[in-house]
């Protein structure tokens, strides 16, 4: 590694909180799918910050955005009107087809107000008995850091040593029906959240039909469904939303990350009115949900999200990648290739001399960076905005690094 990849690298180790190990390459510019190496290294960004960059690096119309709010009023909290939120709610009401817009910061805070919105709803609607309500969430889920989203995690490194933990979460499989129906049985249950494909537990696609059955199963036990979109949404996975795969409508829908083109913190809660107006006037709220810099750094990045026809892309460039990948990767290293859309995962078997990690190492090398989750799956998120040459050099160079091992 050069000097100045090493000092970078040293002086996080030195003053920051130990809270990641990342890949060592050391970045300082991006643009679309390239981001630069303090060295001058360009490299291909096949993890678009977690599915937060799907309109690529500093997409111009979205920094455009953002510079221009920024001189003329970036923050007035909720405490006042402004005059773009509501620009950006009516939006994304009509973009969405939902009522309401419920505005945050992180996907995380979108969860908890996903839960808190299920939790009300269930006192003033279902009329579950007082701190009675019960919120189903499915085994490997993630939605986040909070001492909720941990509490209702199956994952040990997310989940360890925070307890004690959140009441009134539940478990079920991924992906199996029967054993969802059971708990919907339970009168005090209010809600299910899932992913429709899960993200970090490895691009989990579920049986087509699954959403369509939870949708149904939900509505005959009066349980509202929450959609934790923030990584499968805004066309990540070939479609506005995931769950318009299967035509099955969330009762509240969580978005995120690329909901700003990755420039600042935006999420998003949508529901409709006997929902989201279970919630009264100071009841939930927050410093910089929904701030005017947000608003219309959102409208932006939605935007362009349509005008580029970024869902069509997705879907024609997965299917690239997913058919050329499956063909030519040597199927003694990468033995499973799966995804929807531009989200996709590789599965590299630990062997006695390497591993995913390994491979990681390798694909930096030769200029594509993405990262291994949960051992042994390397998932690929490239930004959106790809076009065939570009899939094709990531492809060729996936393939020539996989089947180097
Ligand atoms: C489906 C879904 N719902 C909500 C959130 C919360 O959104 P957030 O609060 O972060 O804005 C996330 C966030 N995912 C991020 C968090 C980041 C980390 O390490 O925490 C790494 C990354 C991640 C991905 F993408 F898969 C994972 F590996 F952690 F799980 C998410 O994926």
């Amino acid at each position: 590694r050069s000097t100045f990849t090493e000092a970078i690298i040293e002086r996080e180790e030195k003053y920051g909180a130990l809270n990641y190990a990342p890949i060592p390459v050391a970045l300082c510019r991006g643009k679309g799918a390239y981001v630069w190496d303090v060295d001058g290294r360009r490299y291909y960004d096949f993890l678009s910050g977690y599915s937060a960059l799907n309109q690529g690096h500093c997409h111009p119309k979205i920094i455009d955005a953002l510079k221009t709010q920024a001189d003329i009023l970036t923050l007035t909290s909720r405490a006042f009107f402004s005059n773009v939120l509501g620009e950006f709610e009516e939006y994304a009401s009509k973009l969405f087809g939902y009522d309401r817009v419920l505005p945050m910061n992180s996907g995380a805070e979108g969860g908890e107000t996903a839960c808190k919105l299920a939790r009300k709803w269930a006192y003033k609607v279902k009329g579950i008995p007082e701190n009675q309500a019960r919120i189903i969430f499915a085994e490997n889920n993630f939605w986040g850091r909070t001492l909720s989203a941990c509490s209702s995690s199956t994952d040990p490194d997310c989940k360890n040593d925070y307890g004690p933990y959140m009441p009134g979460f539940y478990i079920v499989p991924y992906n199996d029906i029967s054993a969802l129906e059971e708990k919907l049985k339970h009168p005090h249950t209010c809600a299910f959240m899932v992913e429709p494909i899960q993200g970090e537990a490895g691009v989990i696609v579920p049986d087509f039909g699954y959403l369509k059955k939870v949708r149904e199963l939900c509505t005959k036990y009066n349980v509202l469904w929450i959609a934790d979109e923030v990584q499968t949404g805004l066309c990540r996975t070939g479609k506005l939303l995931c769950v318009q795969y299967e035509d099955a409508r969330p009762d509240i829908v969580v978005l995120g990350k690329a909901l700003s083109g990755g420039t600042m913190p935006i999420s998003a809660v949508l529901a409709d009115d006997e929902v989201m107006l279970t919630i009264k006037p100071g009841q939930h709220g927050s410093t910089f949900g929904g701030n005017p810099l947000a608003s219309k750094v959102a409208i932006a990045s939605l935007e362009v999200l349509i005008e580029e026809k970024l869902a069509e892309n997705s879907m024609k460039l997965g299917n690239i990648f997913r058919n050329e990948l499956s063909a030519k990767l040597n199927p003694k290293v990468a033995t499973i290739v799966r995804g929807k859309g531009l989200l996709n995962a590789v599965v590299i078997p630990k062997t006695k001399d390497y591993n995913a990690y390994d491979v990681c190492l390798r694909l930096r090398d030769n200029g594509l960076l993405a990262k291994p989750t949960h051992g042994d799956i390397i998932r690929f998120s490239p930004p959106l905005i790809l076009n065939e040459e570009q899939i094709s050099e990531g492809i060729e160079t996936i393939v020539k690094t996989v089947n180097s091992f």
